[in-house]
C-alpha cells in the first residue's frame, strides 16, 4: 500500500473517535499500514496537536479492539495525528489546510495521496467536496478519494442531488460509501462461501431454496439519537442502505476470482431486478411497526414515544418487514423476506435459507402427513458469526423416529477485524468491492420510493408491537403459508452439547 495524507472532517465527532481511529490503530498494529502516516483532523473547536493527540488515545483506551499499551509504536502512532480547524462553510480554512497537508507530505516524504474522510453531516458533504476542488486540495500527482457516511439522501431525489453535488470534484471510482455491513466479516465471506462450495453453490437457485428471510432484529431503542433517528426510522436508517446491500449480497452469484466491478455489476443486477412496488401495492408487501413499552431480558423498558426527544405524536417506525421477488430466472418465484427492528427480542443479524421439500408435498398429498423439518442453511453475520446447515436424521434412541440435527460452525474468533477495519483499509489499497456504488444506491431509493410516498400520504398502517417481541404480528401474515424462523427454532440458538465436544469448531448437534 503507498502512504498517503487522511484527511478527516468531523475528527472531535462520535464516529472518529468510537469507529475511526480504533480502526486506524487496528491496522497499525496488525502491521498493515505500510510507510510514514499523516492524519489531520478537522472540525470548527480550537484544539492543539497535544490535546488532539490525547483525544485520540483516549478514544483508544476505550474503545480498540486491540488493548493498547505504553510504547515508542504507540507514540509513533499518535505523533502521526495532527489537528487545524476547519469550518466547512470557510473557503480560507481549505487553503490553510492545504499548506498544513503539503507541510506533512514534504517532511515525511509521502506522495501527494489524499484520502478524504467525511465524518459529518450529510449537508456538509456537497459544500467540502466543492472547497477540496477549488482550494486546489484535489490537485494532486498521486490519487485522490473520498468516503462518506450514510445517509446518502432521504429519498431519490435528495440523493441524485447529492451525488451530483459530489461529482463536480470526484469521479465515482474515487467515492467510497461506506455501508458497514458490507464490511463485516460474515458479509465479506458470503460470495466465499457460495463458489468455494460446489454444494452450496449447485443449491443456490429457486429449483430448490424456497424462501430467503433477512433479518437485522436489534434490542436497543433510539438511544441518544432521537433527533436523526425520528426523522430517518427504521426504512432509512437500515432498509434502504444495509438491508438491502445484505439482499444484493446474498443473491448474486460470481465466478471464482470476479473483479470489484463484476461484484458491483452483479449486485446492480439483483437491486435492477427487484420486483418493482407500485405505490397501491405498498401495504400488501410492506409491513411498519413502532414499539410499544415492553420487556426485554427481565427489564421493563419504555415506548418509543416515551423516549426522551421523541413527541408523543410521533408517527415514525423502529421496525419495518417487506416481501420481495427478484424477476430473474435464478430466484423467480423465490419469496425474501426481509425485516429490521429495535427493541427486539434478540441482538441478531442473520440470513436463513429455507430450502424446499417436495417429498412433504408429495407425502402430504398421498399419504398424509409424513411433516420433515425443511433443511435450513442459516449465516449468523453477528454479534456472533456462524454457519450452520439444518439436516434430518433417524435417532436410534428414538426408534429411529426422525429428527433435525445440526451441523453448526462458529467463528469463535473475538478478535476478528471489525467493519471499519476492514472497509478503512480497502479504501487505502484503493479496492471498491465492499462499497456501494452509485447505481445501487440509486436502485435501492428507487425501489423505497413507493413506501416513502405510501407512508407519507397515510396508507401504509403503522403496527404496534411490544418491546422485546418479534415485532408486529401483521409482519407474519405478510408470509402466507411460510413463518418467519425464530432465534428459538434455529440450529444457532441450541446450547445442549448431548455427545459434542463443546470446543468443536465444526460439530453436529441435535435439532429442535
Ligand atoms: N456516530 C455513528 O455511530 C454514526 C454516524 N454516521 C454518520 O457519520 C457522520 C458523523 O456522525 P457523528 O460523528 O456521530 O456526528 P457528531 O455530531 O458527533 O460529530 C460531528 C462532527 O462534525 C463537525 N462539524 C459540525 N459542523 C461543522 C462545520 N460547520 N464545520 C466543520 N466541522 C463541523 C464537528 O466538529 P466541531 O463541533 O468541532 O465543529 C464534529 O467533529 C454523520 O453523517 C452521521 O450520520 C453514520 C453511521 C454511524
Ligand atoms: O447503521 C446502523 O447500524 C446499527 C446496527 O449496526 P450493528 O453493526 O450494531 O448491527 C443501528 O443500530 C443503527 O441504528 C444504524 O444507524
Amino acid at each position: 500500500m503507498e502512504s498517503s495524507t487522511f484527511v478527516l472532517f468531523g475528527a472531535t465527532g462520535d464516529l472518529a473517535k468510537r469507529k475511526i481511529y480504533p480502526a486506524l490503530y487496528n491496522l497499525f498494529a496488525d502491521g498493515k499500514l505500510s510507510g510514514p502516516l499523516s492524519v489531520i483532523g478537522l472540525g470548527r473547536r480550537e484544539l492543539s496537536n497535544e490535546t488532539f493527540q490525547a483525544q485520540v488515545l483516549d478514544s483508544l483506551r476505550t474503545f480498540s479492539r486491540r488493548k493498547v499499551e505504553e510504547s515508542a509504536e504507540l507514540q509513533d502512532f499518535l505523533l502521526a495525528f495532527e489537528y487545524s480547524v476547519l469550518d466547512v462553510g470557510r473557503p480560507e480554512d481549505y487553503k490553510k489546510l492545504l499548506a498544513h497537508v503539503q507541510r506533512r507530505e514534504e517532511l515525511l516524504n509521502i506522495p501527494e495521496n489524499r484520502m478524504f474522510y467525511l465524518s459529518v453531516g450529510p449537508e456538509f458533504f456537497g459544500p467540502i467536496a466543492g472547497n477540496i476542488n477549488t482550494s486546489g486540495l484535489g490537485d494532486t500527482k498521486g490519487w485522490k478519494r473520498l468516503i462518506i457516511e450514510k445517509p446518502f439522501g432521504r429519498d431519490l431525489k435528495s440523493a441524485r442531488a447529492l451525488n451530483d453535488s459530489l461529482n463536480a470534484a470526484f469521479t465515482e471510482e474515487e467515492i467510497f460509501r461506506i455501508d458497514h455491513f458490507l464490511g463485516k466479516p460474515m458479509v465479506q465471506n458470503l460470495e466465499v462461501l457460495k463458489y468455494s462450495n460446489p454444494v452450496l453453490r449447485a443449491l443456490w437457485q429457486n429449483r430448490y431454496i424456497a424462501n430467503v428471510q433477512i433479518t437485522a432484529a436489534e434490542t436497543v431503542g433510539v438511544e441518544e439519537r432521537a433527533g436523526y433517528y425520528d426523522k430517518a426510522g427504521a426504512l432509512r436508517d437500515m432498509f434502504q442502505n444495509h438491508m438491502l446491500q445484505l439482499l444484493m449480497m446474498m443473491a448474486m452469484q460470481l465466478p471464482k476470482g470476479s473483479t470489484p466491478e463484476d461484484v458491483r455489476s452483479k449486485k446492480r443486477h439483483v437491486i435492477r431486478s427487484v420486483r418493482p412496488l407500485l405505490k397501491e401495492d405498498v401495504a400488501r408487501h410492506v409491513v411498519r411497526g413502532q414499539y410499544a413499552a415492553g420487556e426485554i431480558r427481565g427489564s421493563k423498558v419504555d415506548g418509543y414515544t416515551s423516549e426522551p426527544g421523541i413527541e408523543a405524536s410521533s408517527q415514525n417506525e423502529t421496525y419495518i418487514a417487506a416481501r420481495l421477488w427478484i424477476d430473474d430466472p435464478l430466484w423467480s418465484e423465490v419469496p425474501f423476506y426481509i425485516r429490521t427492528g429495535k427493541r427486539m427480542k434478540e441482538k441478531s443479524t442473520r440470513i436463513v435459507i429455507e430450502f424446499k421439500e417436495p417429498f412433504n408435498d408429495l407425502h402430504n398429498k398421498n399419504r398424509g402427513k409424513l411433516e420433515l423439518d425443511p433443511n435450513l442453511l442459516v449465516i449468523e453475520i453477528g454479534p456472533g458469526e456462524g454457519i450452520s446447515l439444518q439436516l434430518n436424521t433417524k435417532n436410534p434412541r428414538q426408534h429411529g423416529q426422525l429428527e433435525p440435527v445440526s451441523i453448526k460452525h462458529e467463528s469463535g474468533n473475538p478478535d476478528l477485524p471489525e467493519a471499519y477495519e476492514n472497509l478503512i483499509y480497502d479504501a487505502l489499497l484503493g479496492d471498491a468491492t465492499f462499497f456501494a456504488h452509485w447505481e445501487e444506491v440509486e436502485l435501492s431509493w428507487q425501489w423505497v420510493q413507493p413506501i416513502i410516498e405510501a407512508t407519507e400520504e397515510g396508507t401504509l398502517p403503522l403496527h404496534s408491537y411490544a418491546a422485546g417481541s418479534y415485532g408486529p404480528d401483521a409482519a407474519d401474515e405478510l408470509l402466507g403459508e411460510d413463518h418467519w424462523w425464530l432465534d428459538e427454532e434455529l440450529p444457532a440458538e441450541q446450547h445442549e452439547p448431548n455427545d459434542v465436544h463443546e470446543t468443536d469448531p465444526v460439530a453436529i448437534r441435535p435439532g429442535a
